[in-house]
């Protein structure tokens, strides 16, 4: 890549596209690169790596900008403060006039910032974290505020983990085993995958080790009948499909046809043939309501605020507000109540989020079981560690709670119930 002013220019465009917060970030960047099919791959990498560089500092960047925080001064920032560019790298862009702004910029220890500038975080959010964290609201603000590591997870049903290892060492793909995941592999870096033999064959999915947690706290067995009921593109449903090895009768539901329609390609890859995705209207649609009291294991991986994934989506903490978390409240309540009707006495309900805030969490368990005295919580880790998962430590109210400080993953909330 040559840094030069047009690719800045880029830059500068794509961030102002992005500082609208109109849309998702990546979806934002597409659509930005289809626009100029001219940018290379490392033209590309420049111009995203960059723009979240921003998006996830930008309160913190917006105070070194010296009350001028416009998309050139930001990416300026970004490169010379948190990329570690020098001056002379940035002179093909740079004016003479910058160079005395960029060195306060740097100079700026930022102890004298509110807190929530120096977590990155808007002030809402902040104090909800900082009244559930407490004194570990700064670690964890700092943990989001990395990138994610690319995670791998294995199929069961095709291949083992220690094949893939080895693959990948073959390949010179710098990877290990995951930390808690069973079938989970972390790659030093993050190579394109899409074309890799193992991907195109179904071996691997691209899945968050805390994502991959989740399907081993359903733990449906072979010949079952199970639903993810919040099913998107797929990534849980793949892994239960491969925990029942291909028997039994697993529904993937959801309202959004274009979610289901990108499960299609993954399941065709996976070998899966015990899947049955299926588009619903709502959660009170007459095809989920035809399975009451039928089904032994019921995921709802509920729409939520992502606030757990801003890592890799940092744009979420600047375009949720406590407006949209109290309308995803409510809509999380009702599908957990809708999904728990479809679970027969003596199956397992699994409500879980990738958000950290509590309401969205503690709150709508607390509320459905309050509401639902046939159903209590079981104990999170200890049904971990019977399906081989070491280490995660037993955590308030019998949940599972994951964050990227403590566990290296998304943050995650998972609390199994099971029907009396
Ligand atoms: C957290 S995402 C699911 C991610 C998916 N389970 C995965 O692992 O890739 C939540 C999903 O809930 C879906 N959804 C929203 N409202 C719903 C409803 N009323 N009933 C079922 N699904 C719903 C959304 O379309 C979205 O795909």
């Amino acid at each position: 890549m040559k840094f030069t002013p047009a690719l800045f220019a880029h830059a500068e465009a794509a961030l102002a596209a992005l500082l609208r917060f109109e849309y998702p970030a990546d979806a934002v960047l597409s659509h930005y690169f289809r626009e100029h099919r001219q940018l290379g791959h490392a033209d590309r990498g420049f111009v995203a790596e960059t723009c979240f560089a921003v998006l996830r500092r930008l309160r913190s960047l917006s105070a070194r900008c010296d009350g001028d925080a416009s998309p050139r001064r930001l990416l300026l920032a970004a490169l010379f403060c948190l990329r570690g560019w020098n001056l002379r790298e940035l002179a093909p862009v740079t004016r003479e006039a910058e160079t005395a702004w960029l060195a306060a910029a740097k100079a700026a220890k930022g102890e004298e910032w509110p807190a929530a500038v120096r977590c990155d975080l808007p002030d809402w959010l902040y104090e909800r974290l900082q009244a559930q964290f407490g004194a570990d609201t700064e670690a964890l603000a700092m943990a989001l505020n990395r990138p994610a590591p690319l995670d791998l997870r294995v199929n069961p049903l095709q291949t083992t983990r220690e094949a893939v290892l080895a693959r990948l060492a073959a390949d010179d793909i710098a990877a290990e085993a995951c930390a808690y995941s069973p079938l989970g592999i972390r790659l030093e870096e993050k190579p394109a995958l899409a074309k890799h033999p193992l991907f195109v064959a179904g071996d691997i999915e691209v899945q968050d080790e805390g994502s991959q947690l989740l399907g081993f706290l359903v733990a449906p067995k072979r010949g079952e009948m199970v639903a993810d009921f919040c099913a998107g593109a797929g990534g849980k449903t793949l892994l239960l499909g491969a925990l029942m090895r291909s028997s039994g009768r697993l529904y993937a539901f959801d309202v959004a046809e274009k979610r289901l329609a990108n499960l299609k390609p993954r399941l065709a890859r996976s070998g899966l043939s015990n899947v049955h995705p299926v588009r619903i209207e709502s959660e009170s649609d007459a095809k989920v309501k035809r399975l009451a009291g039928k089904l032994d294991r019921v995921l709802v991986d509920a729409p939520c605020s992502g606030l757990g994934t801003l890592r890799r989506n940092p744009d979420l903490k600047w375009r949720q507000s406590p407006q949209s978390v109290a309308e995803l409240v409510a809509k999380q309540g009702a599908i957990l109540a809708a999904a728990a009707r479809l679970v027969k006495p003596g199956g397992r309900l699994v409500y879980a989020t990738c958000s950290l805030l509590a309401e969205e969490n503690d709150g709508v368990v607390q509320a459905f079981l309050a509401a639902h005295p046939d159903f209590v919580p079981l104990p999170a880790a200890e049904i971990l560690a019977k399906q081989g998962v070491a280490g995660i430590a037993p955590a308030a109210g019998e949940a599972l709670r994951l964050s990227p400080q403590a566990h290296g993953s998304d943050g995650f909330f998972a609390l199994a119930m099971e029907r009396r």
